[in-house]
């Protein structure tokens, strides 16, 4: 099984990258008794200004063949974090890959969201792509929490 998170845009140094690895590494030490793998990330960028329909292709190529596909998406559903874990672990139990997806400044494109197997929503507002992967890393971490019964996670 392989989890990606595929987005738009090449993040450099700073305090939201520092975020992401800080969650990203707590979901692989968290996530491979439960067997999650680590997640991988693969960053697009269309060097012509090309827009979403110019990043659709790029995005495609990151997301495995048969991968269940997860969309961020202001219009999307607005999941629970156990929701989101169940989601998760029903997909690592039919051994299918996962593949998030992050749009650009335009978002993602109708030909990648319509083949979306999800969409989910971090509210109506807009967020800036960066502070969305910081968010995905977090919730990642959360859900192998949550499967893992650790107390991180509280309602
Ligand atoms: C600056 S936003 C693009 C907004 C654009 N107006 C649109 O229609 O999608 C960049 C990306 O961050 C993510 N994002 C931003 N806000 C979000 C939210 N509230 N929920 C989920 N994802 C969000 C989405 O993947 C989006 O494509």
């Amino acid at each position: 099984m392989r989890m990606v998170v595929a987005a738009v845009g090449r993040l450099r140094q700073g305090p939201e990258a520092q975020l992401i690895a800080d969650y990203l590494d707590r979901f692989a030490k968290t996530g491979r008794p439960l067997g999650l793998p680590a997640i991988t990330l693969t960053e697009v960028e269309d060097k012509r200004g090309g827009g979403m329909a110019a990043e659709a292709p790029l995005l495609a190529r990151a997301i495995p063949d048969g991968a269940a596909v997860v969309v961020l998406d202001e219009r999307g559903q607005m999941l629970t974090s156990p929701e989101l874990a169940s989601r998760i672990a029903s997909w690592r139990d039919q051994a299918r890959d996962i593949a998030f997806v992050i749009g650009g400044a335009d978002g993602i494109a109708p030909e990648l969201r319509d083949r979306a197997d999800l969409a989910i929503s971090f509210g109506r507002m807009v967020w800036p792509h960066m502070l969305a992967r910081v968010m995905l890393s977090e919730q990642l971490y959360r859900a192998a929490t949550i499967l893992s019964g650790s107390p991180y996670h509280r309602e």
